[in-house]
């Protein structure tokens, strides 16, 4: 607290002291006090140099954990619990460490848990169970519910699935007697939303067979170290449950053209590549699995995956024409209830270059007009409005995805 100066004692006695005295004692006091307030100074300055050095070192700190926080981390089995430590081996090169925990960390580890570690190989999580990541990343559907007749628009296109995927399947004899090996994989391409997917429902369908769906980008940007060993788990998945056909969705994400960048992220991507090759190339033992992976970047496409045993037929899946538009607004409107006025031509033109998930979406957005006003009915009204909808949120979606 500060003295105000009617608090002071003043250092002469007032009455007594002559005035030269009273300059002397305040002369003296004024040097104490300006020693004190140079000590203060000092302190002062020291506090604030302690404060920067600790504000540095905060900064550091934050910086390191938000790095920690980006840098990828690896997947590791806890081995053993030592005094000294944990006893961590790295999933992908096997590599042991000891590494130190937290008490805290410590009391949720035993051996064999599954741990997220990062560079330094500090375990940063306890991971789930890997048959909890394994159903979280496959999709396994045992009687998908696409048909052929839900398809528009792709006549060429499924004809050749069928010829490539299901009859290997349904028929396995005829290319016995012919002597021709059925095709291993078959890669789709094309635009988002053009029936990729209901292509490879669909034959599972038809032959009774397992849909197993994974995507690519699920495969290699959970956790480093994981890659290779679930397309491992993929197949086995697939054999557990023949036949199977096996959706590989967003190929490119595993099967991208090499970089020259050496990042462990690129080392990863690479050895589940690699993995999921050599399974192909297995392919004698496959059995009754049928592959099809899909890919909406086809220039991206490392051209190993291409090879002949491999991804050798490449079906292009485009957006549809007019007449598939047209397919394609009949068979999702074939549920709901359509007024006369709806002229599906008409509607096929107007939506030019939507693909076959727009026009669902269109139809969708149709209903849900018709609701909002309170009928059952669906006017054409209905539908060119939603497509107005519909079309403006995919123009902005694409310019802020062209900005982001
Ligand atoms: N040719 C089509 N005929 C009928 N409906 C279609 C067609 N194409 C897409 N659809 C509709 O769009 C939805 C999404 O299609 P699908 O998932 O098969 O597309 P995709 O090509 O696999 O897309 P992505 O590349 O984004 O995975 C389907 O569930 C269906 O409702």
């Amino acid at each position: 607290m500060t003295d105000t100066v009617d608090d002071v004692d003043l250092p002469y006695d007032e009455e007594a002291a002559s005035q030269q005295d009273k300059i002397e004692a305040l002369r003296e006091r004024l040097d104490v006090l300006e020693g004190q307030n140079e000590e203060m100074r000092d302190k002062l300055l020291d506090a604030n140099a302690e404060n920067n050095k600790y504000q540095q070192k905060l900064e550091r700190l934050t910086h390191e954990n938000k790095k920690l926080k980006q840098s990828p981390l690896f997947v590791a089995t806890v081995q053993e619990l030592t005094d000294e430590g944990v006893i961590i081996k790295q999933h992908g090169n096997n590599q042991e460490a000891l590494t130190e925990v937290t008490e805290e960390m410590r009391s949720e580890l035993e051996p064999d848990s599954r741990v997220a570690v990062n560079n330094s190989l500090s375990v940063v999580k306890r991971l789930d169970k890997e048959t909890d990541v394994r159903a979280r990343v496959m999709q396994v559907d045992h009687s998908p519910d696409v048909r052929y007749e839900d398809i528009g628009g792709l006549e060429a296109q499924m004809q050749e699935v069928r010829e490539t995927v299901e009859m290997p399947l349904d028929r396995p004899e005829m290319f016995e007697q012919v002597g021709i090996e059925p095709p291993s994989g078959v890669l789709l391409h094309g635009p988002p939303g053009t029936g990729k997917t209901m292509l490879a429902k669909a034959v599972a369908n038809q032959t009774d067979a397992t849909f197993i769906k994974m995507a690519g980008s699920e495969l290699v940007h959970k956790f480093i170290g994981e890659g290779a060993k679930l397309v491992r788990d993929l197949f086995e998945v697939a054999r557990e449950n023949e036949p199977a056909v096996l959706f590989i969705d967003e190929i490119d994400a595993i099967a991208s053209k090499r970089t020259d960048s050496k990042t462990s992220g690129d080392a990863e991507v690479q050895r589940t590549m690699m993995q999921l090759l050599s399974e192909m190339d297995g392919f004698e033992e496959r059995g009754d699995i049928r592959i099809i992976a899909a890919t909406n970047r086809f220039d991206m496409l490392d051209p190993a995956i291409l090879r002949p045993g491999r991804f050798d037929r490449l079906i292009e899946v485009p957006k549809p024409d007019d007449a598939g538009r047209e397919i394609i607004f009949k068979i999702h409107t074939r549920d709901m209830n359509v007024a006369d006025d709806v002229d599906f031509e008409a509607l096929a033109e107007m939506a030019s270059d939507a693909s076959g998930a727009d026009i669902k979406a269109v139809c969708t957005e149709a209903g849900m007009f018709a609701i909002r006003d309170d009928r059952t009915e669906i006017y054409m009204d209905d539908f060119v409005s939603a497509w107005e909808k519909i079309s403006a949120e995919t123009t902005d979606d694409s310019v802020s995805r062209a900005f982001a």
